[in-house]
This record gives structure tokens, C-alpha cells and sequence, in this order.
């Protein structure tokens, strides 16, 4: 409770004349709260003992007007505790939400989203109630179970019904403010949620807020929200505070009625003097005070509970940020990155990427390739400074990539993900936000080379289209345009590309893909991509496995050495899409290399090529399902899909197995023979399957008895 106690007063530290305020006109109120009693002994000695009516009348002005005096500051008090709390919540949530734009990235992949949230919408209120708690109740309570002990070796109490009847008028007030305190208090509750929104949105954001750089914008958009949060929470609370308020007038009518009537009735000799002052007493009982200071103990419990999550929260380390803003031979537009005998993993002794060095030149373009898992993506995040390396070091242009001021470092910077987050607002200042001081020409510029303006313009709100629910009133080929013009407007001299057109179809992406050949020009452009067509161009292919970086050089080069790169190739070639992506092929040389047609006649693999179905499967569709009869091949000609097999022994039920992506094959036992499958397909991305029927093989291979014999026994082999 203590430290409960000190928490508040130091929120209370930075409100010094606001809280030296609050509590002066407490005290006015509470003086009369607890002085009121005393009046009964001017009353009793001066008035009703002498009879004296002149002398009463003049007590109950004095009572009367102290009264409304001391109500009048109770009333400000009201409003400065309203203001009080509006600005320390404020304070505490501007500071939570600045701390959290400045984490490192790693808390957000291990934190959930609606933990985060709790922090505003469950630990926040309870410092607030705890806060008005002690602020209110337990002053009031405290004070008066000290006044009431005294008082209490005097009194006895009685005339019960009276208070009954005085019961059921305090509910009168509230009942007559209720319509307008529920709207008040809707408001408040559509701020919050609005609020809880924003920080869902910036969280999920936080990919595109960092490589943009865009924490400042974001907290000034969120202190702009908090503005209309204030406002609305300021007269929540003083709607709240009236409602509390009501009552207490109502009791304190009570009280003046009591005193008078109870009084008059004494002088008239109706009642015994003793029982007036015992029934005045009630109101000021200890019981009841002790009973509202118990009230308030579960606020403390919570309020604990959440002040050390809260402290937890703010001692989270911040990504680190260096002093160099320009580097000496800086001419803004030049990156040259060395990645220097690299060692990274997410956890310790689990080293994702292992003593990688390479160099990319500035104005060049380069590639991240190798198989799911390799460590590409990884590596392009430390080359946004989004982890630092264990060993080893990224250089920018000669600096340390931890030297860097990250913001300074990070306007350099375009970068496109694979899912880009569009926030909620217009198309327009969705692409904008990359450069706030972009202009509309520039933003209609941008657009278009991004071959999205067109579209745009077409929309019957334009640029003003509102983005919907992170993007889902768009197809996923225009968002990720979307986002490529957001990155062009930026001009950023450094592009970065994590598997940009991966999630979108074919068409789009040979048009993505052309439109990055565009923007490529006169910047470094570092692209991670498993779908090698679309780099052969590149000045340089870094090719990965298993976190080792094995081989770089241009297409050509690395064709010619052989080893990962070329056996990467030749998976991915010989598989054609048509220009709608609707129709797959493959040709006899590709098929040739499947290791159960080797050494085939080119003739037979012809007819075998044009056996081949086209299938489609969109994202998150489930291609094969265990359990179920096999009677089909898929080769993936475009996609990317993961293998998974249930078992009892994860929460999920399910293993993933594997991963496999352009080129790979599956479910090839099912050419041999009807078999259940024995793991489940997902598409994780849009799929293009060339996929083979056992039936139409075998009739095929049943005029050719010596290659039917010998297709068979390779897949008799391979199951094996
Ligand atoms: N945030 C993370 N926390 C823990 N492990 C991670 C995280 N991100 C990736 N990994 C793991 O690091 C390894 C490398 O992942 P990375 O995404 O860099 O590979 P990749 O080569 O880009 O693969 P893909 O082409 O499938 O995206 C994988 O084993 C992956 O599971």
C-alpha cells in the first residue's frame, strides 16, 4: 500500500500547484464535513437551551453559508481532481507510447498484442482509480473515522426511519443526470477503443514505423488523439463526480433539515437533545467510513499489480542509437554496407546466421537467395538495424551500424515487405507518410510509377479511398503497390526488398518486378528472394543455407561454378506460366531431372509433360490433407507451401515439417500406389501446381513396358 501511496504522489511530483490546489479546496470541504457537528453545541448552548430563536435563526445562516461555501469548493475540487487525473493519465500514457516506438523490435515479437493493450486500457485505469480513491474516499474517510472516534464517546444514535426516507431522495439527483452522464460516458468509451486501435495498429506497424522512421510522426498523430481522449475523459470524470456529488447534497439537505427540523422540535420539546445529536451523528459514523476505506482496498491491490507491469514495461531496453548522423564522406545518396564475419541468433547458442561477410557497393543491386530458412531475411533486418549482430559487425558507409543515429540511417531508407501494413486512414496519406512534406504532385508521381495511380483515379473517392481494416479493401497486388509507392516517394538511396511479390500472382508480379527494375536505377538495392527469374540482372547474388552465406557473384557467374546456386536454378527452370498465370508448363528437360524419370526417352518425357493438370490454391488453402487417399504428384510451379503432420505432442496438434517453395515437388509415393497421405499441404502463399494423375501416367507408360517397369521400381526405391 505504501508503495502505492508513494507511486501516486510522485505522479503528483510534476502537478505541484494543481494538486496544492485540489487539496486546499478538499479541506474547505472536509472542514465542514467535520465541523458541522460542532454547530449542534452553539445550537444546544446559545439557542435551544435559552430559547432562543433569534440566536438559532442566526446559526443556521452561518451554517447555511458556510455551507454553500465549503459545497462551492467541494464543487472546484471536483474539477481539479477531473483536471488532476486527465493530465497524469495523459502523462503516463504519452510516456508508455513513446517508450514503446523506441523498443527493440524483438519485444514485439515476443510480447502479444493485447497484452500491450492492457497496458492502456487495464493497468492505466487502475492507477486512475486508485489515484481518485485515495484522492477522495480515503481522505474524506480517513479524516472523518478520526473525527467520528471522538465524537463517538459521546453520542447514541437514533430516528432510523428518517434516514430511510433520506436514503431513497439521494437516488433522485443521479436518476435525473443519467441520460446525459451515459452519453458523456459513451463518448469517453468510443475515445478509448478509438485509442486502443491506434496502438494495435502501431504495433502491428512496427516493421514499416521503424523502416520509415516514423516514430515522431506517430506519436505526435497519437498526442493528437490523446488531446480528444482528454477532453472527453475530463468530463466523464466531472459527470462522475457530479453524480458522487448529488447524492452528498442531497445528504446534506438532510443534514440541514435534520439540524433545523431536529432542532426545532428540541426547542418545541419533542425530542431530547441527545437524540437529535446522536442522529446528526449518523452521517458522519465511523462504520460507514470504515466501511468506505474498506471499499478501496481492492483499488490498491490492483493498483500494485499494475504500477510494477507498468514499471516493468518502462525498463524494457530501447534499440540502441549511436551519435553519427553523417558519416565524413557523406553525400546522402552514396550507401556502401560491409557486413563483417556476422554471427546472429535470435536466442543464445542458436546462431541463425554464422561468420557472413559481404559487401555491397553502392548503386549496385544485390541478392539474398538459398532455401526457407537460410537466414536472408534475417540478415536484411540487421541491415536495417533492427537486431545488432553477437559477433561481428554491419558497416554503413565506414560506421557501425549501432554508431548511427538509427533514425538518421533509417531516412536513407525504402523498404518493401512482403505484407506492408496500411494504416487506417486515406490511400493518400498512406502513401505520403513516407515523406510527410511530400507535395500531391509528388504523391500522383509516385503513384504511378508504382502503376497504381491509374487505379486510384478510378476509385470514386480517389486518393481519398479510406483504407480499410489494414488493407482489406484492396488486393494484395495493390496494397503491395501501394506500398511501393510509399517506398518511391521516400527516393530513398537505399531500397530494400523482403520477398516483395511473393504474395501476389503471377501477373502482378512480372509487372512488380518491372517496376522495381524502374526504381532500382541510381540507388543500392538489396532484394531477398526465393524466385530467381526475377534477379538474374543483378550485379551480385549472395546465396545462403543454413545460416552460411556459401556463394556470391552475378547469374552468369554462378551458373558457372556449379554447386547450391545452380541446382537452385535448374529446380526453378523449365516450369512456364502463362501470361495469366492461370496455365502452367513443363518441358522434357525439367522433367528429366525428376529422380524417378531419369534416363528417359526426350519422346516419352513429351507426352509425360503434357499430361501435366494446372491447379491453383490461394493462401491458406489446404492442398492435400493427411489421412486422405493419394492419387496425385504436385510440382510447385510458383508458391510456396508448408508441410505440416499432426501429433500429440505440440499445443497446435500439428509439426511443421517443411517448407517448400518454386520447383519443389510432393506426394510423389501417390504415382505408385493409393495411399493415405501421410502429412497435410497448406499454400502460404497464392499457388500455381503442375500436378500428375497416377492413372493417366500409367496409361501413358503402359505402351512402353520397359520404362513403365523401370518408373516404377526408382519410385519402389525412393520409398524405401
Ligand atoms: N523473430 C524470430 N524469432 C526467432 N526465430 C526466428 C525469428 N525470425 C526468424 N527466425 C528463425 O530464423 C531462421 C531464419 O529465418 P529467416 O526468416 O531469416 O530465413 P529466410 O531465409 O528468410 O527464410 P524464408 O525464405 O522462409 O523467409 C529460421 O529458422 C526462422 O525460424
Amino acid at each position: 500500500m505504501l508503495t502505492v501511496i508513494k507511486n501516486v504522489l510522485s505522479y503528483l511530483r510534476t502537478y505541484k500547484l494543481l494538486t496544492a490546489l485540489f487539496l486546499l479546496t478538499l479541506l474547505f470541504d472536509l472542514a465542514f464535513l467535520s465541523l458541522a457537528p460542532l454547530s449542534f453545541k452553539f445550537i444546544i448552548d446559545k439557542a435551544v437551551e435559552p430559547r432562543d430563536l433569534g440566536y438559532f435563526f442566526f446559526i443556521l445562516k452561518v451554517l447555511i453559508v458556510s455551507g454553500v461555501i465549503c459545497l462551492s469548493f467541494g464543487i472546484l475540487s471536483d474539477y481539479v481532481l477531473a483536471k488532476l487525473n486527465a493530465r497524469v493519465q495523459t502523462e503516463l500514457r504519452k510516456r508508455l507510447f513513446e517508450h514503446l516506438q523506441y523498443l527493440n523490435i524483438d519485444f514485439f515479437h515476443k510480447a502479444r498484442a493485447g497484452d500491450l493493450i492492457s497496458y492502456f486500457s487495464v493497468d492505466l485505469p487502475a492507477v486512475e482509480r486508485v489515484m481518485t480513491a485515495m484522492l477522495t474516499t480515503g481522505i474524506q474517510s480517513l479524516t472523518v473515522v478520526l473525527v467520528s472516534t471522538v465524537a463517538l464517546f459521546y453520542l447514541q444514535w437514533s430516528m432510523a426511519i428518517l434516514i430511510l426516507i433520506g436514503a431513497m431522495v439521494i437516488f433522485i439527483g443521479p436518476y435525473l443526470l443519467g441520460r446525459r452522464a451515459h452519453a458523456v460516458n459513451e463518448n469517453y468509451i468510443n475515445q478509448f477503443s478509438q485509442m486502443t486501435s491506434d496502438i494495435q495498429e502501431n504495433m502491428k506497424a512496427q516493421k514499416v514505423i521503424k523502416g520509415y522512421n516514423l516514430q515522431a510522426d506517430m506519436i505526435k498523430k497519437f498526442s493528437a488523439r490523446l488531446q480528444l481522449l482528454s477532453v472527453s475523459s475530463y468530463q466523464r470524470q466531472v459527470m462522475n463526480y457530479q453524480m458522487e456529488r448529488l447524492p452528498l447534497i442531497s445528504l446534506l439537505f438532510i443534514n440541514l433539515t435534520i439540524i433545523g427540523l431536529g432542532s426545532y422540535l428540541a426547542l418545541k420539546g419533542h425530542i431530547t437533545i441527545g437524540a437529535l445529536i446522536a442522529f446528526f451523528t449518523m452521517y458522519t459514523s465511523m462504520g460507514n467510513s470504515v466501511f468506505n476505506l474498506t471499499f478501496i482496498i481492492p483499488s490498491f491491490t490492483d493498483a500494485q499489480v499494475s504500477m510494477e507491469r507498468i514499471a516493468h514495461l518502462l525498463d524494457q531496453p530501447r534499440e540502441s542509437n549511436g551519435r553519427f548522423s553523417l558519416s565524413p564522406s557523406d553525400d546522402n545518396r552514396q550507401v556502401d554496407i560491409r557486413v563483417d564475419d556476422v554471427t546472429f541468433g535470435y536466442q543464445d547458442n542458436q546462431p541463425v546466421l554464422q561468420n557472413v561477410s559481404l559487401h555491397i557497393s553502392p548503386g549496385t543491386k544485390v541478392a539474398f537467395v538459398g532455401s526457407s530458412g537460410s537466414g536472408k531475411s534475417t540478415l536484411l533486418q540487421l541491415l536495417l538495424g533492427f537486431y545488432d549482430p553477437q559477433l561481428g559487425q554491419v558497416q554503413v558507409n565506414s560506421i557501425k551500424l549501432q554508431d548511427w543515429e538509427r533514425g538518421a540511417y533509417r531516412e536513407r531508407i525504402g523498404v518493401v515487405f512482403q505484407d506492408n501494413f496500411l494504416f487506417h486512414g486515406s490511400i493518400y496519406d498512406n502513401i505520403r507518410i513516407s515523406q510527410p512534406s511530400a507535395t500531391r504532385e509528388d504523391v500522383v508521381a509516385a503513384a504511378k510509377q508504382a502503376e497504381i495511380h491509374d487505379y486510384i483515379s478510378g476509385l470514386p473517392d480517389g486518393y481519398e479511398t479510406l483504407v480499410l481494416d489494414e488493407g482489406s479493401n484492396f488486393s494484395g497486388g495493390q496494397r503491395q503497390r501501394i506500398a511501393i509507392a510509399r517506398a518511391i516517394l521516400r527516393d530513398p538511396p537505399l531500397l530494400l526488398l523482403d520477398e516483395a511479390t511473393s504474395a501476389l500472382d503471377p501477373i502482378s508480379e512480372s509487372s512488380i518486378n518491372r517496376t522495381f527494375e524502374e526504381i532500382a536505377k541510381d540507388r543500392t538495392v538489396v532484394s531477398v528472394t526465393h524466385r530467381l527469374s526475377s534477379i538474374t540482372s543483378y550485379d551480385q547474388i549472395f546465396v545462403f543455407d543454413q545460416g552460411k552465406l556459401l556463394d556470391h557473384g552475378s547469374h552468369q557467374q554462378m551458373l558457372a561454378n556449379g554447386g547450391f546456386y545452380k541446382s537452385l536454378w535448374e529446380k526453378q527452370s523449365g516450369l512456364s506460366l502463362s501470361q495469366n498465370g492461370q496455365e502452367a508448363t513443363i518441358d522434357e528437360e525439367r522433367l528429366s531431372r525428376l529422380p524417378f524419370f531419369q534416363g528417359i526417352e526426350r519422346s516419352v518425357l513429351k507426352e509425360i509433360s503434357n499430361l501435366f493438370n494446372t491447379e491453383t490454391y490461394g493462401v491458406g488453402q489446404t492442398v492435400i490433407h493427411e489421412g486422405e487417399p493419394g492419387e496425385k504428384f504436385y510440382l510447385i510451379a510458383r508458391g510456396r507451401v508448408e508441410i505440416t503432420k499432426s501429433t500429440p505432442d505440440t499445443e497446435t496438434g500439428q509439426v511443421r515439417l517443411a517448407v517448400l517453395e518454386d520447383g519443389d515437388h510432393f506426394g510423389e509415393i501417390a504415382l505408385l500406389e493409393n495411399v493415405p497421405r501421410t502429412a497435410t499441404v497448406y499454400a502460404l502463399t497464392p499457388c500455381v501446381f503442375l500436378t500428375l494423375q497416377r492413372k493417366v501416367l500409367y496409361y501413358i507408360l503402359s505402351r512402353y513396358p520397359e520404362i513403365d517397369a523401370h518408373v516404377r521400381q526408382t519410385l519402389k526405391e525412393r520409398r524405401s
